[in-house]
Protein backbone atom coordinates (compact mmCIF):
# COMPACT_ATOMS: atom_id res chain seq x y z
CA UNK A 1 0.00 0.00 0.00
CA UNK A 2 2.67 2.42 0.88
CA UNK A 3 3.32 1.81 -3.11
CA UNK A 4 0.06 3.73 -3.53
CA UNK A 5 -0.14 6.06 -0.41
CA UNK A 6 2.63 7.09 0.99
CA UNK A 7 5.51 7.26 -1.33
CA UNK A 8 6.60 10.75 -2.82
CA UNK A 9 6.58 10.40 -6.67
CA UNK A 10 8.41 11.91 -9.06
CA UNK A 11 7.96 14.53 -11.63
CA UNK A 12 7.57 13.59 -15.39
CA UNK A 13 8.19 17.13 -16.91
CA UNK A 14 8.73 15.90 -20.43
CA UNK A 15 6.03 14.25 -22.49
CA UNK A 16 6.28 10.79 -22.20
CA UNK A 17 4.26 8.87 -24.98
CA UNK A 18 2.02 6.12 -23.79
CA UNK A 19 2.13 2.42 -25.08
CA UNK A 20 -1.55 2.37 -26.65
CA UNK A 21 -3.12 -1.23 -26.63
CA UNK A 22 -7.19 -1.24 -28.20
CA UNK A 23 -8.34 1.39 -30.02
CA UNK A 24 -8.88 4.91 -28.86
CA UNK A 25 -11.84 6.47 -30.63
CA UNK A 26 -10.69 9.12 -33.18
CA UNK A 27 -12.56 11.63 -32.05
CA UNK A 28 -11.16 11.90 -28.43
CA UNK A 29 -8.75 14.89 -29.01
CA UNK A 30 -7.87 16.75 -25.71
CA UNK A 31 -6.55 16.77 -22.27
CA UNK A 32 -7.48 14.69 -18.97
CA UNK A 33 -5.84 17.13 -16.24
CA UNK A 34 -5.57 15.92 -12.63
CA UNK A 35 -4.67 16.59 -9.50
CA UNK A 36 -4.09 15.13 -6.43
CA UNK A 37 -1.24 14.75 -3.39
CA UNK A 38 2.12 13.14 -4.42
CA UNK A 39 4.52 14.16 -1.84
CA UNK A 40 4.30 13.30 2.05
CA UNK A 41 7.67 13.52 3.24
CA UNK A 42 9.95 16.66 3.40
CA UNK A 43 13.39 15.94 4.20
CA UNK A 44 12.93 14.47 7.43
CA UNK A 45 9.48 15.39 8.16
CA UNK A 46 6.32 13.45 7.19
CA UNK A 47 2.50 14.55 6.67
CA UNK A 48 0.35 12.55 8.92
CA UNK A 49 -2.93 12.53 6.42
CA UNK A 50 -3.15 11.40 2.53
CA UNK A 51 -5.21 14.63 1.91
CA UNK A 52 -2.20 16.83 3.46
CA UNK A 53 0.52 15.90 0.47
CA UNK A 54 1.62 18.45 -1.72
CA UNK A 55 -0.19 18.98 -5.11
CA UNK A 56 1.07 16.88 -8.05
CA UNK A 57 -0.61 18.17 -11.27
CA UNK A 58 -0.74 15.17 -14.51
CA UNK A 59 -2.00 15.37 -17.30
CA UNK A 60 -2.56 12.71 -20.58
CA UNK A 61 -2.89 14.37 -23.86
CA UNK A 62 -4.88 12.61 -26.28
CA UNK A 63 -5.14 12.94 -30.17
CA UNK A 64 -4.49 10.78 -33.34
CA UNK A 65 -5.01 7.56 -31.19
CA UNK A 66 -1.51 8.65 -28.83
CA UNK A 67 -1.81 9.65 -25.75
CA UNK A 68 1.09 11.69 -23.70
CA UNK A 69 1.93 12.07 -20.24
CA UNK A 70 3.34 14.49 -18.23
CA UNK A 71 3.28 15.50 -14.19
CA UNK A 72 4.53 18.57 -12.50
CA UNK A 73 4.02 19.49 -8.99
CA UNK A 74 2.24 22.59 -8.53
CA UNK A 75 4.83 25.25 -6.95
CA UNK A 76 3.11 26.60 -4.93
CA UNK A 77 4.19 29.45 -1.95
CA UNK A 78 3.82 26.21 0.48
CA UNK A 79 5.56 24.01 -1.79
CA UNK A 80 8.60 26.39 -2.52
CA UNK A 81 8.87 27.14 1.42
CA UNK A 82 8.83 23.41 1.98
CA UNK A 83 11.05 22.57 -0.52
CA UNK A 84 13.84 25.62 0.31
CA UNK A 85 13.59 24.58 4.32
CA UNK A 86 13.63 21.21 3.07
CA UNK A 87 10.95 20.40 6.15
CA UNK A 88 6.91 20.68 6.26
CA UNK A 89 7.29 24.42 6.67
CA UNK A 90 3.17 24.94 6.32
CA UNK A 91 0.72 23.12 7.88
CA UNK A 92 -2.17 21.65 6.29
CA UNK A 93 -5.13 19.56 7.25
CA UNK A 94 -3.60 16.74 9.28
CA UNK A 95 -0.26 18.69 9.89
CA UNK A 96 0.53 21.58 11.97
CA UNK A 97 3.75 23.00 11.25
CA UNK A 98 6.03 25.77 12.76
CA UNK A 99 7.65 27.89 10.38
CA UNK A 100 10.79 28.82 12.05
CA UNK A 101 11.83 26.65 15.16
CA UNK A 102 14.87 29.15 16.20
CA UNK A 103 12.46 32.14 16.65
CA UNK A 104 10.08 32.52 19.74
CA UNK A 105 6.76 29.68 18.93
CA UNK A 106 4.69 32.29 21.36
CA UNK A 107 5.13 35.86 19.73
CA UNK A 108 4.14 33.65 16.62
CA UNK A 109 1.15 31.95 17.94
CA UNK A 110 -0.01 35.10 19.51
CA UNK A 111 0.44 36.94 16.27
CA UNK A 112 -1.81 34.28 14.75
CA UNK A 113 -4.38 34.28 17.11
CA UNK A 114 -4.38 38.37 16.75
CA UNK A 115 -6.38 37.59 13.69
CA UNK A 116 -8.08 34.62 14.85
CA UNK A 117 -7.45 32.58 11.64
CA UNK A 118 -4.08 32.30 10.25
CA UNK A 119 -3.15 32.21 6.74
CA UNK A 120 -3.81 28.96 5.09
CA UNK A 121 -1.95 27.07 2.79
CA UNK A 122 -2.10 27.17 -0.97
CA UNK A 123 -1.31 23.57 -1.61
CA UNK A 124 -4.31 23.07 -3.78
CA UNK A 125 -3.98 19.33 -4.24
CA UNK A 126 -8.15 18.63 -4.59
CA UNK A 127 -9.19 19.76 -7.93
CA UNK A 128 -8.81 21.50 -11.59
CA UNK A 129 -11.79 24.31 -11.89
CA UNK A 130 -12.41 26.01 -15.24
CA UNK A 131 -12.97 29.84 -14.62
CA UNK A 132 -13.54 31.35 -18.63
CA UNK A 133 -10.56 30.62 -20.02
CA UNK A 134 -8.32 29.69 -17.25
CA UNK A 135 -7.98 26.50 -15.12
CA UNK A 136 -7.42 26.66 -11.52
CA UNK A 137 -6.11 24.29 -9.21
CA UNK A 138 -7.97 24.10 -5.95
CA UNK A 139 -8.28 23.21 -2.34
CA UNK A 140 -10.59 24.13 0.70
CA UNK A 141 -9.18 27.32 1.92
CA UNK A 142 -8.95 30.88 0.11
CA UNK A 143 -6.34 29.93 -2.05
CA UNK A 144 -6.30 29.08 -5.70
CA UNK A 145 -3.72 28.68 -8.42
CA UNK A 146 -3.91 29.48 -11.78
CA UNK A 147 -1.87 26.86 -13.99
CA UNK A 148 -0.98 26.32 -17.33
CA UNK A 149 -3.13 23.04 -18.26
CA UNK A 150 -0.75 21.98 -21.23
CA UNK A 151 2.96 22.67 -19.53
CA UNK A 152 1.41 22.21 -16.14
CA UNK A 153 3.26 25.53 -15.11
CA UNK A 154 1.89 26.93 -11.74
CA UNK A 155 1.12 31.01 -12.50
CA UNK A 156 -1.08 33.48 -10.27
CA UNK A 157 -1.90 32.46 -6.43
CA UNK A 158 -5.43 34.01 -6.25
CA UNK A 159 -6.78 34.65 -2.35
CA UNK A 160 -10.98 34.63 -2.24
CA UNK A 161 -10.47 37.09 -0.15
CA UNK A 162 -10.02 39.71 -2.02
CA UNK A 163 -13.15 39.18 -4.03
CA UNK A 164 -15.57 37.92 -1.41
CA UNK A 165 -15.40 37.53 2.02
CA UNK A 166 -14.93 33.70 2.54
CA UNK A 167 -12.22 32.05 4.62
CA UNK A 168 -12.96 28.34 3.29
CA UNK A 169 -14.17 27.42 -0.38
CA UNK A 170 -15.27 23.99 -1.96
CA UNK A 171 -12.80 22.77 -4.67
CA UNK A 172 -16.10 21.19 -6.47
CA UNK A 173 -17.61 24.49 -7.77
CA UNK A 174 -20.48 24.23 -10.50
CA UNK A 175 -20.64 25.50 -13.96
CA UNK A 176 -23.71 26.67 -15.90
CA UNK A 177 -24.24 25.95 -19.57
CA UNK A 178 -22.43 29.33 -20.29
CA UNK A 179 -19.45 28.20 -17.90
CA UNK A 180 -19.97 30.76 -15.23
CA UNK A 181 -19.02 28.99 -12.27
CA UNK A 182 -21.38 28.42 -8.74
CA UNK A 183 -19.07 28.13 -5.81
CA UNK A 184 -19.39 27.94 -1.76
CA UNK A 185 -17.41 29.21 0.72
CA UNK A 186 -17.74 29.65 4.37
CA UNK A 187 -17.02 33.46 5.96
CA UNK A 188 -16.11 32.72 9.45
CA UNK A 189 -16.46 35.50 12.11
CA UNK A 190 -16.97 38.65 8.97
CA UNK A 191 -18.17 41.07 11.79
CA UNK A 192 -19.41 38.61 14.03
CA UNK A 193 -21.82 36.50 11.75
CA UNK A 194 -20.26 32.92 10.52
CA UNK A 195 -22.35 32.47 7.37
CA UNK A 196 -22.01 30.07 4.00
CA UNK A 197 -21.63 32.37 1.24
CA UNK A 198 -22.95 31.38 -2.69
CA UNK A 199 -20.69 32.85 -4.79
CA UNK A 200 -20.51 33.11 -9.02
CA UNK A 201 -17.58 33.62 -10.92
CA UNK A 202 -18.86 34.85 -14.55
CA UNK A 203 -17.13 32.93 -17.59
CA UNK A 204 -16.42 36.17 -19.27
CA UNK A 205 -15.87 39.68 -18.72
CA UNK A 206 -15.95 42.62 -21.15
CA UNK A 207 -16.10 46.33 -20.15
CA UNK A 208 -16.24 48.81 -22.97
CA UNK A 209 -15.10 46.17 -25.23
CA UNK A 210 -12.03 45.24 -23.56
CA UNK A 211 -11.37 41.71 -23.36
CA UNK A 212 -9.64 38.91 -21.27
CA UNK A 213 -10.13 41.02 -18.26
CA UNK A 214 -10.13 38.55 -14.85
CA UNK A 215 -13.40 36.52 -14.59
CA UNK A 216 -12.30 36.18 -10.91
CA UNK A 217 -11.86 40.41 -10.62
CA UNK A 218 -16.30 40.30 -11.14
CA UNK A 219 -17.05 37.41 -8.52
CA UNK A 220 -20.50 38.52 -7.17
CA UNK A 221 -22.38 37.16 -3.82
CA UNK A 222 -25.06 35.28 -5.05
CA UNK A 223 -26.57 34.43 -1.03
CA UNK A 224 -25.74 33.86 2.19
CA UNK A 225 -26.82 31.41 5.00
CA UNK A 226 -26.19 32.11 8.54
CA UNK A 227 -24.64 29.09 10.40
CA UNK A 228 -26.38 27.77 13.21
CA UNK A 229 -23.65 27.72 15.52
CA UNK A 230 -21.51 31.07 15.25
CA UNK A 231 -18.50 29.32 16.07
CA UNK A 232 -19.07 26.06 14.46
CA UNK A 233 -19.87 26.53 11.28
CA UNK A 234 -20.57 22.55 9.10
CA UNK A 235 -17.62 21.35 7.20
CA UNK A 236 -18.46 20.39 3.37
CA UNK A 237 -17.16 19.28 0.27
CA UNK A 238 -19.58 20.09 -2.27
CA UNK A 239 -23.20 21.28 -3.12
CA UNK A 240 -25.96 20.60 -4.94
CA UNK A 241 -27.79 22.27 -7.82
CA UNK A 242 -30.76 22.01 -10.04
CA UNK A 243 -32.43 24.37 -12.98
CA UNK A 244 -33.89 26.65 -10.40
CA UNK A 245 -33.07 25.70 -7.10
CA UNK A 246 -29.56 25.26 -4.71
CA UNK A 247 -28.84 22.21 -2.17
CA UNK A 248 -26.44 22.65 0.33
CA UNK A 249 -26.36 20.42 3.29
CA UNK A 250 -25.52 21.55 6.98
CA UNK A 251 -24.25 18.28 8.86
CA UNK A 252 -23.29 17.84 11.96
CA UNK A 253 -19.51 17.51 10.85
CA UNK A 254 -18.50 20.62 12.39
CA UNK A 255 -15.25 22.93 12.03
CA UNK A 256 -14.93 24.42 16.18
CA UNK A 257 -13.65 28.03 15.75
CA UNK A 258 -12.17 28.47 18.87
CA UNK A 259 -9.88 25.10 18.80
CA UNK A 260 -8.84 26.17 15.36
CA UNK A 261 -8.00 29.73 16.60
CA UNK A 262 -5.43 28.24 19.33
CA UNK A 263 -4.86 24.63 17.41
CA UNK A 264 -1.50 26.69 16.62
CA UNK A 265 -0.74 27.39 19.95
CA UNK A 266 -1.38 23.65 21.23
CA UNK A 267 0.48 21.67 18.56
CA UNK A 268 -2.44 19.99 16.71
CA UNK A 269 -3.78 19.75 13.44
CA UNK A 270 -6.94 21.71 11.82
CA UNK A 271 -8.32 18.01 11.56
CA UNK A 272 -8.55 17.47 14.99
CA UNK A 273 -10.95 20.50 15.17
CA UNK A 274 -13.46 19.01 13.17
CA UNK A 275 -15.85 16.35 15.01
CA UNK A 276 -19.10 14.78 14.37
CA UNK A 277 -21.94 15.27 16.33
CA UNK A 278 -23.51 12.00 15.85
CA UNK A 279 -26.89 13.34 18.29
CA UNK A 280 -27.31 16.31 15.89
CA UNK A 281 -29.59 16.57 12.77
CA UNK A 282 -28.17 17.37 8.93
CA UNK A 283 -30.36 20.53 7.86
CA UNK A 284 -30.81 20.40 4.33
CA UNK A 285 -31.02 24.09 3.03
CA UNK A 286 -33.01 24.43 -0.71
CA UNK A 287 -32.09 28.10 -1.99
CA UNK A 288 -34.56 29.55 -4.79
CA UNK A 289 -31.93 30.71 -7.52
CA UNK A 290 -34.72 33.44 -8.83
CA UNK A 291 -35.53 34.82 -5.23
CA UNK A 292 -31.75 34.10 -3.93
CA UNK A 293 -33.19 32.90 -0.68
CA UNK A 294 -33.43 30.00 1.31
CA UNK A 295 -36.74 28.57 0.66
CA UNK A 296 -38.74 28.82 4.63
CA UNK A 297 -39.94 25.36 5.75
CA UNK A 298 -36.98 23.53 7.24
CA UNK A 299 -35.68 20.04 5.84
CA UNK A 300 -33.51 18.14 7.94
CA UNK A 301 -32.75 14.49 7.84
CA UNK A 302 -30.58 11.87 10.10
CA UNK A 303 -26.83 12.90 11.12
CA UNK A 304 -24.50 12.19 8.42
CA UNK A 305 -21.49 13.30 6.53
CA UNK A 306 -20.92 13.73 2.86
CA UNK A 307 -18.26 14.83 1.17
CA UNK A 308 -19.77 14.05 -2.69
CA UNK A 309 -23.31 15.52 -4.30
CA UNK A 310 -23.85 13.03 -7.28
CA UNK A 311 -26.63 15.49 -8.53
CA UNK A 312 -29.86 17.20 -8.08
CA UNK A 313 -33.47 18.20 -10.10
CA UNK A 314 -36.34 18.55 -10.26
CA UNK A 315 -39.48 16.30 -10.38
CA UNK A 316 -43.31 17.12 -10.34
CA UNK A 317 -43.28 20.09 -7.58
CA UNK A 318 -40.43 17.48 -5.71
CA UNK A 319 -36.20 18.70 -5.55
CA UNK A 320 -34.34 15.22 -5.50
CA UNK A 321 -30.74 15.06 -4.64
CA UNK A 322 -28.46 12.20 -4.65
CA UNK A 323 -25.15 12.02 -2.19
CA UNK A 324 -22.66 9.61 -1.20
CA UNK A 325 -23.43 9.39 2.64
CA UNK A 326 -21.84 8.06 5.23
CA UNK A 327 -23.08 7.46 9.29
CA UNK A 328 -19.73 8.87 10.80
CA UNK A 329 -16.48 10.62 10.02
CA UNK A 330 -14.30 7.52 9.80
CA UNK A 331 -13.02 8.00 6.31
CA UNK A 332 -11.15 10.79 7.88
CA UNK A 333 -9.81 8.58 9.85
CA UNK A 334 -8.84 5.71 7.73
CA UNK A 335 -6.91 8.05 5.61
CA UNK A 336 -4.15 8.74 8.35
CA UNK A 337 -0.82 7.54 6.45
CA UNK A 338 -0.38 5.92 9.84
CA UNK A 339 -3.07 3.82 9.27
CA UNK A 340 -2.59 3.37 5.33
CA UNK A 341 0.92 2.21 5.53
CA UNK A 342 0.36 -0.19 7.48
CA UNK A 343 -1.43 -3.64 6.81
CA UNK A 344 -4.22 -1.87 4.89
CA UNK A 345 -6.49 -4.84 5.02
CA UNK A 346 -6.06 -4.80 9.12
CA UNK A 347 -6.25 -0.53 9.63
CA UNK A 348 -8.57 0.60 6.69
CA UNK A 349 -11.61 -0.36 8.07
CA UNK A 350 -14.76 2.04 7.96
CA UNK A 351 -17.20 2.00 10.81
CA UNK A 352 -19.41 2.89 7.96
CA UNK A 353 -19.74 2.88 4.27
CA UNK A 354 -20.30 4.86 1.43
CA UNK A 355 -23.89 4.81 0.40
CA UNK A 356 -25.27 6.16 -2.54
CA UNK A 357 -28.77 7.92 -1.44
CA UNK A 358 -31.55 9.87 -2.73
CA UNK A 359 -33.68 12.71 -0.93
CA UNK A 360 -36.89 13.74 -2.20
CA UNK A 361 -37.51 17.20 -0.92
CA UNK A 362 -41.47 18.91 -1.62
CA UNK A 363 -40.89 22.29 -3.46
CA UNK A 364 -44.32 22.68 -2.18
CA UNK A 365 -46.30 21.99 0.97
CA UNK A 366 -49.57 20.58 0.89
CA UNK A 367 -51.25 23.06 3.77
CA UNK A 368 -53.96 20.51 4.16
CA UNK A 369 -51.53 17.57 4.78
CA UNK A 370 -51.66 15.84 8.22
CA UNK A 371 -48.83 15.68 10.38
CA UNK A 372 -47.00 12.55 9.93
CA UNK A 373 -47.83 12.45 6.20
CA UNK A 374 -45.36 11.65 3.49
CA UNK A 375 -45.35 14.28 1.30
CA UNK A 376 -43.63 12.54 -1.73
CA UNK A 377 -45.83 11.05 -3.90
CA UNK A 378 -43.50 10.43 -6.83
CA UNK A 379 -43.58 6.80 -8.32
CA UNK A 380 -39.84 6.78 -9.40
CA UNK A 381 -38.48 6.94 -5.27
CA UNK A 382 -38.93 5.72 -1.85
CA UNK A 383 -37.72 8.29 -0.08
CA UNK A 384 -39.99 10.57 2.12
CA UNK A 385 -40.63 13.71 3.39
CA UNK A 386 -42.92 13.50 6.74
CA UNK A 387 -44.30 16.85 7.66
CA UNK A 388 -43.95 17.25 11.38
CA UNK A 389 -44.96 20.91 11.64
CA UNK A 390 -46.31 23.41 9.23
CA UNK A 391 -43.12 24.84 8.49
CA UNK A 392 -40.82 21.42 9.66
CA UNK A 393 -40.03 18.12 7.29
CA UNK A 394 -38.36 14.95 8.80
CA UNK A 395 -36.14 13.61 4.99
CA UNK A 396 -35.78 10.06 4.65
CA UNK A 397 -33.65 8.77 2.06
CA UNK A 398 -33.78 5.79 -0.21
CA UNK A 399 -30.68 3.56 -0.21
CA UNK A 400 -29.33 3.57 -3.59
CA UNK A 401 -26.31 1.37 -3.71
CA UNK A 402 -23.23 0.45 -0.94
CA UNK A 403 -20.01 0.86 -1.34
CA UNK A 404 -18.81 3.43 -4.08
CA UNK A 405 -17.10 6.94 -4.02
CA UNK A 406 -15.62 9.68 -6.30
CA UNK A 407 -19.00 9.50 -8.35
CA UNK A 408 -19.02 11.71 -12.14
CA UNK A 409 -22.28 12.46 -14.41
CA UNK A 410 -22.30 13.36 -17.88
CA UNK A 411 -22.67 16.65 -16.87
CA UNK A 412 -24.54 18.12 -19.26
CA UNK A 413 -27.53 16.09 -17.10
CA UNK A 414 -26.14 18.26 -14.17
CA UNK A 415 -29.27 19.68 -12.16
CA UNK A 416 -31.64 17.74 -14.92
CA UNK A 417 -32.70 14.50 -14.94
CA UNK A 418 -30.31 11.95 -15.47
CA UNK A 419 -29.64 7.96 -14.99
CA UNK A 420 -26.07 6.87 -14.42
CA UNK A 421 -23.47 7.36 -11.48
CA UNK A 422 -19.34 6.39 -12.88
CA UNK A 423 -18.02 6.12 -9.99
CA UNK A 424 -15.17 4.25 -8.11
CA UNK A 425 -16.14 1.25 -6.68
CA UNK A 426 -14.63 -0.50 -3.43
CA UNK A 427 -16.40 -3.08 -1.78
CA UNK A 428 -16.15 -3.04 1.67
CA UNK A 429 -16.79 -6.42 3.41
CA UNK A 430 -17.83 -7.05 6.85
CA UNK A 431 -15.17 -8.13 9.31
CA UNK A 432 -16.29 -9.18 12.86
CA UNK A 433 -16.51 -6.91 15.26
CA UNK A 434 -13.60 -7.18 17.58
CA UNK A 435 -14.22 -4.17 19.96
CA UNK A 436 -15.24 -0.72 20.49
CA UNK A 437 -14.88 2.30 18.02
CA UNK A 438 -12.88 4.77 19.33
CA UNK A 439 -14.87 6.94 16.94
CA UNK A 440 -17.93 6.25 18.04
CA UNK A 441 -17.43 4.57 21.27
CA UNK A 442 -20.11 1.95 20.41
CA UNK A 443 -19.83 -2.02 19.36
CA UNK A 444 -18.76 -1.37 15.57
CA UNK A 445 -19.76 -3.08 12.19
CA UNK A 446 -16.26 -3.09 10.46
CA UNK A 447 -15.84 -3.17 6.50
CA UNK A 448 -12.25 -3.85 4.93
CA UNK A 449 -11.44 -2.74 1.75
CA UNK A 450 -11.83 -6.59 -0.61
CA UNK A 451 -12.19 -5.30 -4.49
CA UNK A 452 -11.97 -1.74 -6.11
CA UNK A 453 -13.78 -1.31 -9.48
CA UNK A 454 -15.39 1.44 -11.30
CA UNK A 455 -18.73 1.55 -11.41
CA UNK A 456 -22.20 2.17 -13.52
CA UNK A 457 -24.96 2.41 -11.71
CA UNK A 458 -28.04 2.84 -13.25
CA UNK A 459 -30.47 4.58 -11.41
CA UNK A 460 -33.69 3.77 -13.09
CA UNK A 461 -33.12 -0.06 -13.61
CA UNK A 462 -31.14 -0.03 -10.40
CA UNK A 463 -28.60 -2.48 -11.84
CA UNK A 464 -24.70 -2.26 -12.46
CA UNK A 465 -21.77 -2.68 -15.21
CA UNK A 466 -18.20 -3.07 -13.64
CA UNK A 467 -14.33 -3.03 -14.97
CA UNK A 468 -12.30 -4.07 -12.46
CA UNK A 469 -8.69 -5.93 -12.40
CA UNK A 470 -6.59 -7.71 -10.46
CA UNK A 471 -4.31 -5.09 -8.08
CA UNK A 472 -5.59 -2.27 -9.88
CA UNK A 473 -6.64 0.76 -7.82
CA UNK A 474 -9.08 2.87 -10.31
CA UNK A 475 -9.16 6.86 -9.52
CA UNK A 476 -12.20 8.94 -10.49
CA UNK A 477 -14.16 8.27 -13.88
CA UNK A 478 -14.36 10.89 -16.19
CA UNK A 479 -16.92 10.75 -18.87
CA UNK A 480 -16.39 12.41 -22.16
CA UNK A 481 -19.34 12.66 -24.52
CA UNK A 482 -18.87 11.59 -28.30
CA UNK A 483 -19.93 14.58 -30.39
CA UNK A 484 -23.31 14.78 -31.19
CA UNK A 485 -24.46 12.54 -28.37
CA UNK A 486 -28.14 11.73 -28.03
CA UNK A 487 -27.97 9.28 -25.31
CA UNK A 488 -27.03 9.79 -22.06
CA UNK A 489 -24.47 7.27 -22.18
CA UNK A 490 -23.02 7.68 -25.66
CA UNK A 491 -19.48 8.40 -24.53
CA UNK A 492 -16.61 7.17 -23.11
CA UNK A 493 -14.69 6.67 -19.50
CA UNK A 494 -11.52 7.70 -18.70
CA UNK A 495 -9.49 6.62 -15.58
CA UNK A 496 -5.91 7.07 -14.51
CA UNK A 497 -5.40 3.41 -13.25
CA UNK A 498 -2.60 2.93 -10.55
CA UNK A 499 -1.51 -1.03 -9.62
CA UNK A 500 0.20 -2.63 -6.46
CA UNK A 501 1.97 -5.05 -8.43
CA UNK A 502 5.28 -3.51 -9.38
CA UNK A 503 5.28 -5.32 -12.65
CA UNK A 504 2.54 -3.26 -13.86
CA UNK A 505 2.82 -0.39 -15.21
CA UNK A 506 0.14 2.45 -14.30
CA UNK A 507 -2.53 3.24 -17.46
CA UNK A 508 -5.02 5.59 -18.88
CA UNK A 509 -8.30 3.68 -19.52
CA UNK A 510 -10.80 4.20 -22.08
CA UNK A 511 -14.24 2.55 -21.30
CA UNK A 512 -17.14 2.72 -23.76
CA UNK A 513 -19.57 4.34 -21.29
CA UNK A 514 -22.44 2.46 -22.85
CA UNK A 515 -21.35 -1.40 -22.68
CA UNK A 516 -18.41 -0.30 -19.86
CA UNK A 517 -16.07 -2.20 -22.45
CA UNK A 518 -12.44 -1.73 -22.57
CA UNK A 519 -11.62 0.08 -25.70
CA UNK A 520 -8.30 0.73 -25.08
CA UNK A 521 -5.61 1.49 -22.23
CA UNK A 522 -2.34 3.96 -22.63
CA UNK A 523 0.57 2.63 -20.28
CA UNK A 524 3.21 5.00 -19.12
CA UNK A 525 6.03 3.84 -17.51
CA UNK A 526 6.21 6.60 -14.74
CA UNK A 527 5.41 5.90 -10.69
CA UNK A 528 1.93 7.45 -11.23
CA UNK A 529 0.29 8.94 -7.77
CA UNK A 530 -3.53 8.13 -7.32
CA UNK A 531 -4.93 11.19 -7.99
CA UNK A 532 -8.59 12.68 -6.21
CA UNK A 533 -10.19 14.50 -9.06
CA UNK A 534 -9.78 16.60 -12.50
CA UNK A 535 -11.69 17.66 -15.56
CA UNK A 536 -11.15 17.04 -19.46
CA UNK A 537 -10.39 19.92 -21.24
CA UNK A 538 -11.87 18.88 -25.61
CA UNK A 539 -10.15 19.24 -28.79
CA UNK A 540 -7.07 21.21 -26.66
CA UNK A 541 -4.38 22.17 -28.84
CA UNK A 542 -3.31 18.42 -29.32
CA UNK A 543 -0.07 19.27 -30.92
CA UNK A 544 0.91 21.84 -28.49
CA UNK A 545 0.19 19.79 -25.93
CA UNK A 546 2.39 17.10 -27.19
CA UNK A 547 5.08 19.23 -27.77
CA UNK A 548 4.95 22.64 -25.39
CA UNK A 549 7.47 22.86 -23.16
CA UNK A 550 7.18 24.73 -19.58
CA UNK A 551 9.53 27.61 -19.58
CA UNK A 552 11.85 25.85 -17.37
CA UNK A 553 12.24 22.90 -19.17
CA UNK A 554 13.30 25.69 -22.01
CA UNK A 555 15.96 26.88 -19.99
CA UNK A 556 17.32 24.26 -19.52
CA UNK A 557 17.08 23.16 -22.77
CA UNK A 558 19.09 26.66 -23.69
CA UNK A 559 21.37 26.31 -20.67
CA UNK A 560 22.57 22.61 -22.06
CA UNK A 561 23.22 24.22 -25.63
CA UNK A 562 25.57 27.04 -23.84
CA UNK A 563 27.34 24.97 -21.06
CA UNK A 564 30.52 23.69 -22.23
CA UNK A 565 30.76 19.89 -22.34
CA UNK A 566 32.89 18.25 -19.37
C1 LIG B 1 -5.98 22.90 5.04
C2 LIG B 1 -7.33 23.14 5.70
C3 LIG B 1 -8.45 22.38 5.41
C4 LIG B 1 -8.27 21.33 4.37
C5 LIG B 1 -9.04 20.30 4.04
C6 LIG B 1 -8.77 19.35 2.99
C7 LIG B 1 -7.51 19.40 2.23
C8 LIG B 1 -9.74 18.42 2.74
C9 LIG B 1 -9.74 17.41 1.73
C10 LIG B 1 -10.82 16.65 1.55
C11 LIG B 1 -10.98 15.60 0.57
C12 LIG B 1 -9.94 15.36 -0.43
C13 LIG B 1 -12.11 14.87 0.63
C14 LIG B 1 -12.47 13.82 -0.28
O1 LIG B 1 -13.56 13.35 -0.31
C15 LIG B 1 -9.80 22.65 6.10
C16 LIG B 1 -10.24 21.51 7.00
C17 LIG B 1 -10.86 22.92 5.07
C18 LIG B 1 -9.77 23.92 6.95
C19 LIG B 1 -8.53 24.21 7.60
C20 LIG B 1 -7.37 24.27 6.67
FE1 LIG C 1 -13.96 15.63 -3.71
Amino acid sequence: MDIIFGRNKKEQLEPLRARVTGRIPAWLQGTLLRNGPGMHTVGETRYNHWFDGLALLHSFTIGDGEVYYRSKYLRSDTYNANIEANRIVVSEFGTMAYPDPCKNIFSKAFSYLSHTIPDFTDNCLINIMKCGEDFYATTETNYIRKINPQTLETLEKVDYRKHVAVNLATSHPHYDDAGNVLNIGTSIVDKGKTKYVIFKIPATVSEGGKKGLSPLKHMEVFCSIASRALLSPSYYHSFGVTESYIVFLEQPFRMDILKMATAYIRGVSWASCLAFHREDKTYIHIIDQRTRKPVLTKFYTDPMVVFHHVNAYEEDGCLLFDIIAYEDSSLYQLFYLANLNKDFEENSRLTSVPALKRFAVPLRMDKNAEAGSNLIKLSSTTARALKEKEDQVYCQPELLYEGLELPRINYAHNGKRYRYVFAAEVQWSPIPTKGISMLSNRPFPCFSPSDAQIIKYDILTKSSLKWGEAHCWPAEPVFVPTPGAEDEDHGIILSAIVSTDPQKLPFLLVLDAKTFTELARASVDVEMHLDLHGLFIPGADWDAGKQAHSREERDRAAERRVAPRT
